[in-house]
């Protein structure tokens, strides 16, 4: 059987790392990760100055990543003192040269941080990938899970740094939502690793992933031309879908939060019948309390960082995003897609500036998540909007052009051909 990816944990002696390096020479991996375990959480020093001399001299120069707390990197670094985030960056450098591809410094026993800063390092560039510090004594573990994880997502075929991001968050949620559990007897308790498991078994819940294509026909409703039609956000909502809407937003500006809950939870029955995800504009409590698939956040709306620690991993994120350093930002803050425009100029949201066809190619080319248009969008443009042809643009959100109409059903099967017609996007 072929091995992908290897990941070790702590390796107690000069013989069994030289054993495993042999072996990993003679069966190549297609990626190695290195949990350099080293000194425990209270301190103790696990590993003599022999074995720290092996994995400088043979392990490290192996390894895909090497994943070492502040304490581990300041052993494998000969006592380097690491106080500071800048202390981090200099001791990925100086590991890095030590010859792992990667080098992932965790800063979780940084002194005065309110956040839990990590840096990695490829060679060519720094990443700081932060998320708030969560206070508890259940951490026992977080280290080779995430270690674990990164190896896991490697497996899977993910780039190190999407592999990482996947890991940080899922420890990151795994420690929030455990952190209240009171097992055992140590200092430290275990943190909660089934969480997905558990998150899972929920009855009703999304069972699938994110998948970006159902960004392809993306219907916003809004409260405001459903009360002109006379009808109601349910009614609108059914109508989207039957006319091929393959997301919907609820974009319910003026709603009272009772009541915007009320018919959340009744769009909910009718989007999870249809395998359509449900998403609830700026409103994070909201899609929280009603179990919504995710949420769409502004740049003046809740961070995305802050709503993913919130929501969790398995949640659908979405961030509007006029330029690339927006793009960039949601990324790093863990959104699954992001939504630009205006495109074209609208009258469904005041004061929004119309970045046009060049700027949304701007941000589709800088952005590494997928993307939706959004604004002044229709059948009469849908396909010139598609055509700026770039892999990541998924497709048109569209909120005036369906609802403000008569027949939302009408309209969204008609957007619904355009966009097959322009058979971009689709796959
Ligand atoms: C898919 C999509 N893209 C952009 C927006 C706009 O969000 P935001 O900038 O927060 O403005 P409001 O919609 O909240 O007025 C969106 N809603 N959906
Ligand atoms: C919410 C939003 N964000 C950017 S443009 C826009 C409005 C889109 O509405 P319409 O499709 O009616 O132009
Ligand atoms: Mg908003």
């Amino acid at each position: 059987m072929q091995v992908d990816v290897v990941k070790t944990g702590m390796l107690p002696s000069v013989g069994i790392v030289k054993t495993l390096c042999k072996t990993l020479r003679e069966f190549p991996v297609h990626a190695l990760v290195v949990d350099p375990v080293m000194v425990s959480t209270s301190g103790d020093v696990l590993a003599g100055p022999s074995i720290l001399s092996t994995f400088r001299e043979e392990l490290l120069p192996m390894a895909d990543i090497i994943t070492p707390n502040l304490k581990e990197a300041s052993a494998l670094l000969n006592g380097m003192q690491l106080e500071t985030v800048d202390d981090m960056r200099s001791a990925a450098r100086l590991l890095h040269n030590m010859g792992p591809k990667n080098v992932l410094v965790k800063g979780g026993d940084l002194p005065d941080s309110s956040d839990a800063v990590d840096i990695l390092y490829n060679g060519h560039n720094f990443y700081e990938l932060r998320s708030p510090r969560i206070r508890t004594r259940n951490t026992h573990g977080t280290g080779c899970s995430l270690a674990s994880s990164i190896a896991a997502e490697v497996a899977k075929g993910y780039p190190m740094l999407s592999a990482v991001k996947v890991a940080k968050r899922f420890v990151e949620t795994a420690l929030d939502y455990s952190k209240e559990i009171d097992i055992g007897n140590g200092p430290q308790g275990p943190f909660d690793h089934l969480l997905r498991l558990k998150s899972h078994s929920q009855a009703c819940h999304r069972q699938q992933p994110f998948d970006p294509s159902d960004l392809f026909l993306y219907a916003v409703t809004d409260s405001r031309m459903n009360k002109r039609w006379g009808r109601s956000i349910i009614d609108a909502v059914k109508a989207a879908i039957d006319g091929g809407a393959t997301i919907i937003q609820l974009r319910e500006k003026d709603a009272e939060t009772k009541d915007f809950m009320e018919s959340a939870k009744a769009c909910l029955r009718i989007c999870r019948l249809h395998g359509v995800p449900l998403l609830i504009n700026d409103r994070v409590d909201v899609a929280i309390a009603c179990d919504a698939d995710g949420v769409h956040v502004g740049q003046s709306d809740m961070p995305a960082r802050v709503a993913r620690t919130l929501l969790g991993p398995e949640k659908i994120i979405g961030v509007s995003c006029k330029t690339p350093e927006q793009a960039e930002q949601a990324w790093v803050d863990g959104a699954d897609y992001i939504g630009c425009g205006g495109v074209y100029p609208t009258n469904t949201k005041e004061n929004n500036i119309t970045v046009g066809l060049n700027g949304l190619k701007t941000v589709c080319m800088a952005s590494k998540l997928p993307v939706v248009a959004i604004g002044g969008i229709g059948v009469s443009n849908a396909r010139a909007v598609m055509e700026i042809r770039t892999s990541n643009l998924k497709g048109v959100a569209v909120v005036s052009a369906l609802f403000d109409r008569e027949c939302v059903q009408t309209e969204t099967r008609q957007l619904h051909e355009v966009l097959l017609g322009s058979n971009i996007g689709s796959t």
